[in-house]
C-alpha cells in the first residue's frame, strides 16, 4: 500500500514510526510545513519526506491527514482536486466529522475517521475506524493497516467523540494516574526511578489481568482485597475523596469540550 501522512506532529510522528518499524507500506510520503520531526526518517527505504503536500497526495493510495482540526479545512481544499475516488482518505482530526470532510473533498471519496492514540508508535494503539458510505468496502483494509499497529474496533460515526476521549485523550488520563501513583510510592520511602517502575509495571499487570482473564475489574478487585486488610483501607479512603466520581467528571467534562471543538 502507497501512503501518505500530512501532517507530522505528534500524531502523524507516531503513526509514521508505527508504519516504518511495522513495514506497512510499499511507500511512505511524509509531508508536512516544517519537516523536522520526521527527517531522520529520511534514510529509510521507500519513505520520502517533503513540504510538498499535493505530490504527497499524487504518489498514494492511501492518505492520512494528521492535522489540527483549524488547518484540516484548507489542507483539504488544496489537495481536492487531485484526490481520486480510488483514494482512501483517512482523518483522525478531533472533532471533525465525515459531512465536513466530504462537503471539500464530495461524498463520492472513500473517507474513514480513524481515532488511535499515541501509543500507536509502538504499536499498541487502540483505534476506533468509522467509515462514510462510499468507503463501506475499504474498512477491512484500514483494519488491516491499524491492526499492525494495535487494536482496532470498527464503530459508527456518532460514538467517535466520545471513543476520543476514551482513547486518545484517555491516554493522558492514564498517565496521570501512574504520576500519582509514583508520588504515593516515593513518600512511601522509594527513590523515584524505582516508585516509577512499580507503579508502571503494576498498571501494565492489572491492565494484562484484564485482557487475558476476560474478568471484570470488580472480579479481580475482590481477589485482592483481604477483609479488614489494607486494600480495601485503600480504595475506599479514595472513594471518599472521589476517586471514581472525578474520572468520571473528568471523562464528561472532555466529551463536552470536545462537542464544542466539533461545533467550530
Ligand atoms: N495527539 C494525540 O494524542 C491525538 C491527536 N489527535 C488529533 O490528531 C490531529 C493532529 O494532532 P497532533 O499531532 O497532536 O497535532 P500537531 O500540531 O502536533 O501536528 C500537526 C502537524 O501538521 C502541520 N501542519 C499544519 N499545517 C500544515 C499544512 N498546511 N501542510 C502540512 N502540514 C501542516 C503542523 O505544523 P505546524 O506545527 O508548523 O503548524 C504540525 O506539524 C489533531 O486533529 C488532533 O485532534 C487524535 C488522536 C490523538
Ligand atoms: O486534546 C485534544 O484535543 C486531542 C484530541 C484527543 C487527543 N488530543
Amino acid at each position: 500500500m502507497k501512503i501518505a501522512i500530512i501532517g507530522t506532529g505528534n500524531l502523524g510522528s507516531s503513526i509514521a514510526k508505527g508504519l516504518i518499524k511495522n513495514k506497512t507500506f510499499t511507500s511512505l510520503y511524509l509531508s508536512d510545513k516544517n519537516t523536522t520531526a520526521v527527517n531522520s526518517f529520511n534514510s529509510v527505504e521507500n519513505v520520502t519526506i517533503t513540504s510538498d503536500n499535493v505530490l504527497a497526495v499524487e504518489q498514494s493510495e492511501m492518505v492520512i491527514f494528521a492535522l489540527q482540526p483549524k488547518h484540516i479545512n484548507a489542507v483539504l481544499e488544496s489537495v481536492a482536486s487531485k484526490i481520486t475516488t480510488n483514494h482512501v482518505v483517512i482523518s483522525v482530526a478531533a472533532g471533525v466529522d465525515i459531512a465536513r470532510i466530504e462537503g471539500i473533498i464530495g461524498k463520492d471519496k472513500n473517507i474513514i475517521r480513524v481515532m488511535p492514540n499515541t501509543a500507536i508508535s509502538i504499536g499498541k494503539s487502540m483505534t476506533c475506524i468509522a467509515a462514510n458510505e462510499k468507503a463501506q468496502d475499504k474498512v477491512e483494509m484500514a483494519q488491516t493497516i491499524f491492526n499492525q499497529l494495535g487494536t482496532t474496533m470498527v464503530i459508527p460515526e456518532d460514538l467517535v467523540q466520545a471513543a476520543t476521549v476514551i482513547c486518545a485523550s484517555g491516554i493522558a488520563f492514564w498517565m496521570r494516574l501512574v504520576r500519582a501513583t509514583t508520588q504515593g510510592a516515593i513518600q512511601l520511602g522509594f527513590e523515584a526511578e524505582q516508585a516509577h517502575e512499580l507503579a508502571t509495571q503494576t498498571c501494565f499487570g492489572a491492565a494484562s489481568l484484564l485482557l487475558e482473564s476476560g474478568r471484570h475489574p470488580e472480579q479481580e478487585i475482590d481477589r485482592v482485597t483481604t477483609p479488614s486488610g489494607c486494600t480495601i483501607e485503600g480504595l475506599n479512603a479514595m472513594e471518599h475523596q472521589g476517586l471514581s466520581s472525578a474520572l468520571i467528571q473528568g471523562i464528561v467534562a472532555s466529551f463536552e469540550k470536545i462537542n464544542q471543538i466539533k461545533k467550530n
